[in-house]
């Protein structure tokens, strides 16, 4: 059984539909106010997650989810149908990060639980119809808005493996064994410390309850401070809601084996030697094991372990592991609900911020390219938006985005940097414009008017559309 599993897919959120330019037509009305609706939102990419699941396998299969785009507004105000939100089901213990974020930024998203769900990508706002854009001085807008695009991103995900109980102890102390003995699984086990490097995952089946086991690699003193992989194990033991302390009865000092663990647990973080702990003095079997056993029980006794939480033991030979085991259970089923889901270690993420939609028109940067043809990009989050949501297909979009590069102070920049007539100005990646230094109204509508010939229509995206700017 593996516990570790990674997968790298692509999401997509839908892009919001675009706003619709339309007018009242009525018997005896002949001048009928605006009537475009506007389109819908486009729909939400999720991760849930599905306790059917145990492995990220299925995005093997397939790498890319998109969510369903926003509908185009229609006449009589119709709104466009909002998109279809995406559920990426994952099996729980899924941690999701963005691909291109830093090693030290926090993940995205973690779903623990069934049905913990975690919003990753956001759709894209509906474009505003005609009717939006009605005030007293434009009785009769002519212009729609596109869409906002949905966020894309390529994100990790990674399944962490959410235990009931993480048995931990010195390496040697016989973990893996007691894993292979209370459930199916087969970890490895030797005659040498550090044998397991990985924690193995084991589901016991008991008294018809189901309760899964993580083997959790040795840990060892220093491991708080990241000595071997210190940090990864102790990370593993935050998310298991009890623990079992594998003691090694044939160990020249079980006793100090004990506190150097507890001391690492504590050192890590305090609440793990919060946890509750039930201990398994393990390799009776052995004849000398018997030499420390009381002294053992009386320390812990004295140290605040329950006596029903203090078992002498043999993996090999499977002496009171069914004792001890059912112990285990009984101090699971004495946990509330609620306990046990706030030491699951859920990060209790469940939306990333939405799209900042505080990004100001004027905070904006421009690059120059003038090696060959002369080319200058106005790069900034809201600029760039405005672009890609102006329906270069009417002509009062366009002298909108004119308006609002002249008042975010981007024209003025671009003339101070020594722009030139017929440059080519790019908002973006998508949006490609040509400077004009006569910038009236005429000059603008004529350009609208020439592009709009030669195309027809102006292809979305790719805005080519001469003659905006100055
Ligand atoms: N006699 C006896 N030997 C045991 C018992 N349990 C484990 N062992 C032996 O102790 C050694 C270590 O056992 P493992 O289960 O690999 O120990 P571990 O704690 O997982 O060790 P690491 O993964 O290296 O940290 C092996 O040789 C086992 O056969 C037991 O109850 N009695
Ligand atoms: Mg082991």
């Amino acid at each position: 059984m593996r516990c570790f599993d990674t997968s790298r897919i692509y999401i997509k959120a839908g892009d919001g539909g675009k706003g619709c330019v339309a007018f009242r037509r009525e018997k005896f009305v002949p001048k009928g106010g605006p009537s475009g609706g506007n389109g819908g939102d486009g729909g939400n990419v999720w991760v849930v997650a599905d306790p059917n699941l145990n492995s990220l396998s299925a995005f093997r299969r397939q790498v890319h989810y998109r969510a369903i785009p926003g509908q185009p507004g229609g006449g009589s105000n119709r709104t466009g149908a909002e998109g279809t939100d995406l559920f990426i089901a994952v099996p729980p213990g899924t941690i999701v990060r963005d691909r291109d974020a830093g090693p030290d930024e926090p993940p995205l998203a973690e779903v623990v639980k069934a049905g913990d769900k975690a919003l990753l990508a956001v759709g894209g706002r509906g474009g505003r119809g005609n009717a939006s854009f009605k005030s007293s001085r434009t009785k009769a807008p002519q212009l729609a808005e596109n869409g906002g695009p949905g966020q894309e991103r390529w994100v990790d995900l990674e399944l962490r493996l959410v235990a009931d109980v993480g048995i931990i102890g010195v390496p040697n102390a016989g973990k893996s064994t007691l894993l292979s003995v209370v459930s199916a699984a087969k970890p490895k086990v030797a005659d040498y410390p550090f044998t397991t490097l990985v924690p193995n995952l084991g589901v016991c089946e008991m008294d018809f309850r189901t309760t899964v086991f993580a083997d959790i690699p040795g840990l060892l003193e220093g491991a708080h401070a990241g000595v071997g992989l210190g940090h990864e194990f102790l990370r593993h033991c935050q998310r298991c809601r009890a623990l079992v302390h594998v003691l090694d009865g044939t160990s020249p000092d079980p006793i100090g084996d004990y506190t150097a663990i507890q001391t690492e647990l504590e050192l890590f973080n305090p609440d793990l030697v919060n946890k509750p702990q039930v201990v398994a003095y393990n390799k009776v079997d052995v004849p000398d094991s018997s030499d420390y056993w009381e002294e053992v029980r009386e320390y812990l006794l004295a140290n605040g372990v329950p006596a029903d939480c203090i078992y002498a033991v043999s993996a090999a030979t499977g002496r009171n592991v069914i004792d001890l085991v059912r112990q285990v259970r009984k101090v699971l089923d004495a946990m509330p609900e609620d306990e046990a889901a706030a030491t699951s270690g859920a990060l209790n993420i469940t939306e990333p911020p939405r799209r900042r939609s505080d990004a100001r028109m004027d905070q904006f940067a421009i690059e120059a390219d003038l090696s060959g043809p002369r080319v200058w990009t106005v790069r900034g989050e809201a600029i760039e938006r405005f672009a890609q949501m102006t329906n270069w297909d009417y002509y009062e979009a366009a002298l909108r985005f004119q308006k609002v590069m002249d008042v975010a102070g981007i024209n003025k920049a671009l003339r101070a940097k020594g722009i030139l007539e017929g440059d080519t100005v790019l908002v973006g990646e998508d949006i490609e414009l040509e400077w004009a230094d006569d910038q009236s109204e005429g000059a603008l509508f004529e350009a609208w008017m020439t592009e709009r010939k030669a195309k027809g229509r102006v292809a979305q995206g790719s805005a080519r559309w001469p003659h905006i700017g100055g």
